[in-house]
């Protein structure tokens, strides 16, 4: 077992067990004498407050009997207060209240102004050649309070932020104790509906977790014999693979509660907050095991501890600590499986990754052509499907698409269908809802006729240098149709997985990425600012060529390692360069010249095709949108493909 991180706060002092997530119990607390001064100024400054209002001003009277007073030339001044209106009387002993003749109304006087008749009161006070001032609007109750209560609030904040300081490793609590509760939320066993039924494919991933599901049933079994049962499971993979659905599918075969928490939540602002969320949570578990905690985006939290950027991370680091000393604690009659996804398995602290803590990896995947057929089954269970659906044609269409991109894909088509008011989902909707997933929907945007022409062009520009590269995948559509961020789309169709790029390929890919530029220079003499994309791509694409996989002659088979954006502090790098000034200017140059290759290419093969480009551009033009076929029939069979690779678009 790895030893304590030697920073890692004491162990939590035993606190009353009344931290669950459903029975909110009240908490007994001491009052400090923080509290009643903290209590005592409120009061006061209310008080205070509450006298200077100029509704408290005077006497209120009816407003009737100060338009009489004022016929009868009785008042001496007035101040307007928006809908109030204060005022004192000629006399100073004041005047006789009509309804009593024994009363007498003292000097200042307030009223009510109802908004019709108040214009005529100003003209009538004017004629008695009363004092009128205006004052700015009472601000009403519920201003006052809150401006009088901001201050105090804001030196409580400073305040409690001071004591968390302190006190965090007293194990936190007290009045506060909402605040830093831990925000996981839980999902009771009974109410656990998700089974390893509803993932489809990832047959690996649900055996290794079938061994975790038979503990959870029957722990006992399993301790009487004193196995060793994993304490932390990482489930590893792109976004939209399924990793939480598969840890809740956990949970519900096992039919043992689920807590669920997003990294992210334990970077909170206040100092220590983070570890003491992460004590709650595990002591919640505990309390309730057997049972799942599920940390997603572990990431957030679980970066190499002490990565750059020097002393800010106090805070991340505390929490992770608490983590790995949590998990450490862990003891035999305590039957909590930690499950954590991350996408980011590389940048995880070692520590974590220990024996005795995540020590279980399971990789999650996007599926291939049958996985993808199963999960479109599973997301299309309750989706009336016309006859013309084929769901392993789609599969073999979504080649890349995650679960989660496939659930959307899915969805798209059920609402296409349910727009045009019909009952069942064609194929027509699967193909409108792919181009959406794939290519952003359709804006309403009216180009002028030359942005019409030159993103013709430019798409054309595309097209042809894939139809004349055969190492590239086939064209699939291209469109002059504005969605997503893009003006239009050249759609590459890849038909068969891939696995991995080799560098020919790489090379007809970055010709073709700046095939939409040169075409708008050859024909137009200039670069439209569209191309911002592409060049985008085409740069990073080569960058890693040049230092990540060693494609470069003059830079050799070295990998850099080449810092990365900080998820925290955006574009700030986390890890330092590894290289040299030099280097780097060497990667540079070579990056540059790849990429000028390519341009030089790309402008090359569209001298030579300048029939066709005109033609596929006018075509492009007057039909916003052209087919494998349609293309076929304009310039000809494309050159036949070699082998196929990448999934593209640009
Ligand atoms: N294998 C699968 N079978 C069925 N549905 C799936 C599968 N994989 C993903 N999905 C669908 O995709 C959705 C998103 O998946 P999930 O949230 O589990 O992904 P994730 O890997 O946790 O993503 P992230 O990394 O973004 O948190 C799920 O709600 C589920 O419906
Ligand atoms: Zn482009």
């Amino acid at each position: 077992m790895a030893p304590l991180p030697k920073d890692s706060p004491p162990p939590p002092a035993p606190r009353l067990p009344s931290n669950r997530e459903t029975d909110d119990e009240p908490k007994k607390s001491s009052f400090p004498a923080s509290w009643v001064i903290l209590i005592l100024i409120l009061t006061i400054g209310f008080v205070w407050m509450w006298q200077a209002s100029p509704s408290n001003q005077g006497k209120r009277v009816d407003y009737i009997f100060v338009w009489r007073q004022a016929e009868e030339g009785k008042i001496a001044k007035v101040t307007y207060h928006g809908e109030l209106l204060t005022g004192t009387w000629k006399n100073e002993k004041g005047t006789v209240d009509p309804e009593d003749p024994d009363k007498i109304i003292p000097a200042n006087f307030n009223t009510i102004l109802p908004l019709k008749q108040d214009d005529d009161l100003l003209r009538l006070l004017r004629e008695k050649g009363v004092k009128i001032s205006a004052e700015p609007q009472d601000p009403g109750l519920g201003m006052t309070l809150l401006l009088w209560l901001s201050g105090p609030l804001l030196i409580l904040g400073v305040f409690y932020y001071m004591m968390r300081r302190n006190t965090d490793a007293m194990g936190g609590g007290g009045m506060m104790g909402n605040f830093i509760r831990s925000p996981a939320k839980k999902f009771k066993a009974s109410e656990q509906m998700t089974t390893f039924a509803d993932v489809a494919a990832m047959e690996q991933a649900k055996g290794e977790l079938a061994e975790i599901v038979e503990f959870l049933k029957s722990p006992q079994k399993f301790q009487k014999l004193g196995a060793q049962i994993p304490k932390g499971v990482l489930l590893m993979g792109p976004p939209g693979t399924g990793k939480t659905l598969l840890a809740r599918a956990t949970a519900g075969e096992a039919g043992v509660p689920f807590y669920s928490i997003n990294g992210s939540e334990f970077i909170q602002m206040f100092v220590g907050v983070g570890a003491s969320r992460v004590r709650d949570l595990f002591r919640n578990a505990k309390e309730n095991s057997p049972c799942i905690l599920f940390i997603d985006e572990i990431d957030a939290v679980g970066r190499v501890r002490g990565a750059g950027l020097g002393g800010g991370h106090d805070e991340r680091e505390q929490t992770l600590n608490q983590i790995l000393s949590e998990m450490d604690g862990f003891n035999q009659t305590e039957a909590v499986i930690v499950i954590a996804a991350t996408n980011r398995p590389d940048v995880l602290d070692p520590a974590l990754l220990r024996p005795g803590r995540f020590d279980r990896h399971i990789s999650v995947d996007r599926s291939n052509k049958t996985g993808r057929e199963a999960i479109l089954k599973v997301h299309c269970r309750k989706v009336p499907l016309a006859d013309d659906v084929d769901l392993a044609a789609i599969a073999s269409s979504t080649i890349g698409f995650s679960g989660a991109e496939l659930k959307n894909l899915v969805n798209e088509a059920a609402l296409g269908a349910a727009r045009d008011g019909r009952d069942k989902v064609t194929k027509g909707d699967f193909d409108l809802a792919r181009d959406r997933v794939l290519m952003g929907a359709k804006r309403e945007e009216v180009l002028s006729p030359h942005e019409r022409e030159m993103t013709a062009y430019h798409e054309a520009g595309h097209a042809l240098l894939a139809w004349f590269q055969p190492e590239l995948d086939p064209v699939h559509k291209v469109t002059i149709i504005p969605r997503g961020r893009a003006l239009g789309v050249t759609q590459l169709l890849p038909n068969e997985e891939r696995y991995n790029i080799g560098e020919k390929r790489i090379h007809a890919q970055l010709v073709f990425m700046l095939g939409g530029r040169a075409a708008e220079k050859l024909v137009f003499d200039e670069y439209s600012a569209g191309a911002e994309d592409d060049l985008k791509r085409a740069t990073q694409l080569t960058r890693r060529m040049v230092s990540h996989w060693g494609m470069s002659e003059v830079i050799g088979p070295v990998a850099f390692r080449s810092g990365e954006e900080h998820p925290f502090l955006g574009k700030e790098m986390s890890e330092p360069r590894e290289h040299s000034e030099a280097t780097a200017h060497l990667i540079d140059q070579e990056v540059q010249r790849i990429l000028v290759e390519a341009a030089n290419k790309a402008r090359q093969m569209l001298v030579d095709h300048r029939e066709a480009l005109d033609k596929l551009s006018m075509e492009l033009v007057k039909a916003e949108a052209l087919d494998y076929d349609q293309m076929v029939g304009i310039i000809g069979e494309p050159i036949p493909r070699t082998e196929h690779t990448l999934v593209s678009n640009a």
